[in-house]
């Protein structure tokens, strides 16, 4: 496994980072090393951001940073298959996953196997503390809360899938789904919004080739943005804004954990109040 780890940075901090500074403390680059494990653990709530890419069945082993007999020994973890058809395997148990279905995985699960698959399948996951054991489910596509946001007139028409989220499914406080950008539209999160009760992780995919995200983040007046590529993911600070242009339509994965496990506790921000 490759593992780092990346500390909590102050608002006043980060409005003096340079370009490069900025992307070392947010932007996640290498997130699919190949047949490997890789996890950023975070100080932000401690979600750990990682990616799986197996060319043979690879186990999610614990590392030094848990200091913890085995990974989910006090945490959750929800996957998102971004690739091909794969499996995933919990204590004995197989969990078949398509293109952007989940799986949740609850406190207490002791070996977790990602598979290899002839479609390439590419797990993106999110891991935070848990103070007690829920029920593993797989969570489809049809089974998410599903709400369709803006317009095309204002280029920012989109389908936001809640898949693991509380009226689907009970979590400690991991929040994770995908939000789907239609044809011709490219902002996500357009009207912005803060929530400084939770952090957020935005994990980009489906990017085109050749095509790029720009993302902004920051308070809300003073925004920085950073230049995304496909299978880049962006850490969210709870004071900065996550939203994002592209120059073609794109997915990304979400997840958030912190203090409530209300997707609509934001603090929205009108364009014409950013800088
Ligand atoms: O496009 C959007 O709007 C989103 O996907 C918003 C995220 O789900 C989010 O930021 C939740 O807090
Ligand atoms: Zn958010």
């Amino acid at each position: 496994m490759k593992s780092e780890i990346r500390y909590a940075i102050h608002p006043d901090a980060a409005k003096t980072f340079q370009t490069q500074q900025l992307r070392d403390a947010f932007l996640i680059e290498e997130l699919f090393p190949e047949n490997n494990i890789y996890l950023c653990y975070t100080h932000y709530d401690r979600l750990i951001v990682g990616g799986a890419n197996p060319t043979t069945p690879l186990t999610l082993e614990t590392f030094d940073a848990l200091k913890a007999d085995f990974f989910l020994q006090r945490r959750e973890i929800g996957i998102i298959n971004v690739g091909g058809k794969g499996k995933v395997t919990v204590d004995g148990t197989d969990y078949a996953l398509e293109n952007k279905e989940a799986l949740y995985v609850g406190r207490g699960a002791k070996e977790i196997i990602f598979h290899p698959g002839a479609e390439k399948p590419l797990y993106y996951f999110n891991s935070a503390p848990a103070h007690t054991a829920y029920p593993t489910r797989k969570v489809s596509i049809g089974e998410a809360e599903t709400v369709v946001l803006g317009a095309l007139e204002t280029s920012n028409h989109r389908t936001i899938r809640k898949l693991l989220v509380n009226s689907v499914l009970p979590t400690c406080q991991l929040q994770m789904g995908l939000t789907e950008l239609n044809v011709g539209s490219v902002w996500n999160t357009m009207p912005a919004h803060v929530h400084d009760r939770r952090m957020e992780a935005y994990f980009y995919f489906d990017v085109p080739a050749n095509q790029v995200v720009s993302h902004f983040m920051g308070e809300p007046t003073e925004t920085r943005h950073l230049f995304v590529k496909n299978h880049q993911a962006v850490i969210s600070p709870p004071w900065s804004i996550h939203s994002g242009a592209g120059t073609s339509n794109y997915t990304f994965v979400w997840g958030m954990a912190g203090e409530n496990l209300d997707y609509s506790d934001m603090d929205a921000v009108a364009p014409t109040q950013m800088r």
